[in-house]
């Protein structure tokens, strides 16, 4: 029996032959967000021509990493044109008298440096065709090569996932015919997965159904390494492209139990997924940029027949690449079938298509159709034995899982778990890493130990999450690295910040800053040159100065005073806080805007109308 030595994979571990990843440890004991580095060792390739024999035009080639982008944006800026609102779909978790089930299928591309069974080089923005080899095009006389260091990041996902890792699993060739697999069958795990019997906990802030509750559990099945196929792009003229590199990388196949009951469930389920994986780096990238995809299988039955242990004929819905086509394809597919059976016809076992935009699920094949696989063991391939102490080296070598992290940020740092989710989500995972890159340097800047007075903490989130925001239509427009490095740096940003939190700046020229190191206005490291140059110090007006406009401000202004007398006097219940903002409004418009802190604005407002105002209104 040939067996994957564990001494062998430990080394890959331990002396980092693997792939070079340069890992950044953020403090202790966050996230750990790993960069693959290209491997140096030139792999034996050969670059087929065949289908590149016309060259790719540069933005063709530009945007293969990020297909689903400008079919994001474009979808953004059709409905914008047309007015029309989106749907909301937030009362349509269930329908009365029907159960939905679902399970769901997940592929995740490893984060590895080479293929499942070749030595070339994984790669997702390089010419096409040019990483490889022989195995990869079913060459004659060429055989699998097992890479065992796919099995880290493969084993890291499954122990996320909280599977256990089974000690003997074994590869299958699953048959059918199609360009994009040049043997004609697909090297699978099937029948002896190297993981099964997972689990994911989902909690409320996760965005499952109100109908689940506080929290909801999901098993999974198992675990199975497989190939990816050839990249397809078509082109006019029923002509497509093949760009062989993807052939052959590393997928993981995650398949769950049917146990999901809610759309919006199965959409929280594939997010946390990604999120998962994306805290292990086991995945190349999120969803949108295609490192991830998702087959839904969708049954229907009556109420009364819950408990009877029968659930409904599945269809399955394939291919769906984002998490918001995950929960409306279920949807659609859950009513095209309640409408089938309360007609009085039968659901039929078959595979659906659904695309971006769309209303209805649409039959790609039906049961009569389906492949049979013929699946047969591998006969060049021997059994892969994952030794207990691989196992228990990638367990006590992981970051930090998300919903650690999320209760970290909450407690530590005074954050909301929807922005902290927020933060873990944007980038694949690379914004969190900004922020607390930001937030070091932050700390650093303003002399700050951890444990003191989480403001500062605040105020970054806030600004890597709503501020960042707000510079691009789309969140990849950033360019946000792995490592948690854009087109702000992290130190500029921190340095605006800090200026902003000592009130050395307003926030109005913070974000001017902002603006300017986003457009390349302001260059590295030169935020206090630009302050300086603008004269953008802040020299904020007087106390007198402040006074002098709250009473101008209040001029005239009886009726609204008369409300802080009615709160004074015990007659109205609330504070009037907005009238004390309306006022506040008056008196930053009045004064010079650059040298006024509105929190100092209403300080002084505020003191005067208790000081001086109620009591002469009282005595009047
Ligand atoms: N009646 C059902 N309703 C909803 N989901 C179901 C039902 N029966 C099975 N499923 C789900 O369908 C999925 C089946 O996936 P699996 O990979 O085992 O088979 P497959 O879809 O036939 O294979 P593949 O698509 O990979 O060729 C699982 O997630 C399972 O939970
Ligand atoms: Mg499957
Ligand atoms: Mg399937």
């Amino acid at each position: 029996m040939s067996r994957v030595p564990t001494a062998e994979l430990s080394r890959y571990l331990l002396t980092g032959q693997v792939s070079r990843r340069g890992c950044l440890y953020a403090r202790n004991p966050r996230i750990a967000v790993c960069t693959l580095l290209r491997p140096t060792r030139q792999t034996r390739n050969v670059s087929s021509h065949a289908a590149t024999s016309t060259k790719l035009p540069p933005s063709v080639i530009a945007s293969a990493g990020n297909p689903l982008r400008k079919q994001l944006k474009d979808e953004a800026k059709a409905l914008k044109a047309s007015g029309k609102k989106k749907k909301k779909n937030a009362n349509n978790q269930t329908v009365p008298g029907w159960e939905l089930t679902v399970g769901i299928e997940i592929h995740a591309q490893l984060n590895t440096a080479r293929k499942l069974f070749s030595a070339a080089a994984t790669s997702f923005n390089d010419p096409p065709n040019s990483h490889v080899a022989l195995f990869d095009v079913a060459m004659p006389g060429s055989q699998p090569l097992f890479q065992p260091e796919t099995l880290i990041p493969a084993v890291r996902a499954a122990l996320a996932l909280n599977c256990a890792i089974q000690p003997v699993s074994r590869f299958d060739r699953k048959h059918y015919f199609h360009w994009d697999q040049p043997a004609g069958y697909q090297i699978t795990q099937y029948y002896h997965p190297f993981a099964r019997d997972g689990r994911v906990v989902l909690r409320a802030r996760d965005g499952i159904a109100p109908e689940d509750g506080d929290r909801v559990e999901i098993d999974i099945k198992q675990v199975q390494m497989e190939q990816d196929t050839a990249k397809t792009t078509a082109q006019p003229g029923n002509v497509h492209w093949l760009d062989f590199n993807r052939v052959g990388l590393p997928l993981i196949e995650i398949i769950t139990q049917p146990q999901i009951h809610h759309p919006a469930t199965a959409a929280a389920f594939v997010r946390k997924v990604q999120m998962l994986l994306s805290s292990v780096d086991a995945c190349v990238s999120g969803m949108e940029a295609g490192g991830l995809r998702a087959d839904v299988n969708v049954s229907v039955r009556r109420a009364e027949d819950v408990g009877t242990g029968r659930l409904g004929t599945r269809t399955e819905i394939k291919n769906l690449s984002s998490f918001k086509a995950v929960e409306d394809a279920i949807i659609a597919e859950r009513d095209r079938q309640i409408a089938v059976l309360e007609t009085g016809g039968m659901v039929e076992g078959e595979t659906r298509g659904w695309s971006l935009g769309s209303t209805e699920t649409r039959r790609l094949r039906g049961k009569e159709g389906e492949v049979d696989y013929r699946y047969m063991p591998d006969p060049d391939l021997g059994p892969v034995v994952i030794g207990e102490d691989l196992v228990a080296h990638l367990a006590s070598s992981m970051g930090m899982l998300p919903d650690a992290e999320i209760d970290e940020l909450v407690e530590t740092y005074g954050l909301s778990s929807k922005d902290s989710l927020s933060l873990m989500m944007l980038d694949d995972g690379a914004r969190i890493q900004y922020f607390y890159n930001v937030l070091e340097e932050l700390e650093t800047r303003l002399g700050l130990s951890e444990g003191s007075d989480q403001r500062h903490a605040l105020l970054a989130a806030n600004w890597c999450l709503h501020e960042l925001g707000k510079l691009t239509e789309l969140p990849s427009d950033l360019d946000m690295t792995p490592d948690g490095e854009c087109r702000v740096p992290s130190g500029d940003l921190a340095a605006i910040l800090s200026h902003l939190h000592k009130r050395e700046i307003t926030a109005r020229v913070a974000k001017d800053l902002l603006w300017g190191v986003f457009r390349g206005e302001i260059s590295a490291g030169g935020v206090a040159q630009a302050i300086e140059a603008g004269s953008l110090w802040f020299q904020e007006i007087s106390e007198q100065d402040y006074a002098k406009l709250a009473d101008a401000v209040v001029q005239g202004e009886d009726k609204v005073l008369g409300e802080f007398l009615r709160f004074k006097q015990g007659k109205a219940k609330a504070y009037p806080h907005g009238k004390l903002m309306f006022l506040v409004g008056k008196m930053m418009r009045a004064g010079p805007e650059q040298r006024m802190d509105p929190a100092s604005a209403e300080r002084v407002l505020r003191a005067r109308i208790e000081g001086v105002y109620l009591p002469a209104l009282e005595g009047s």
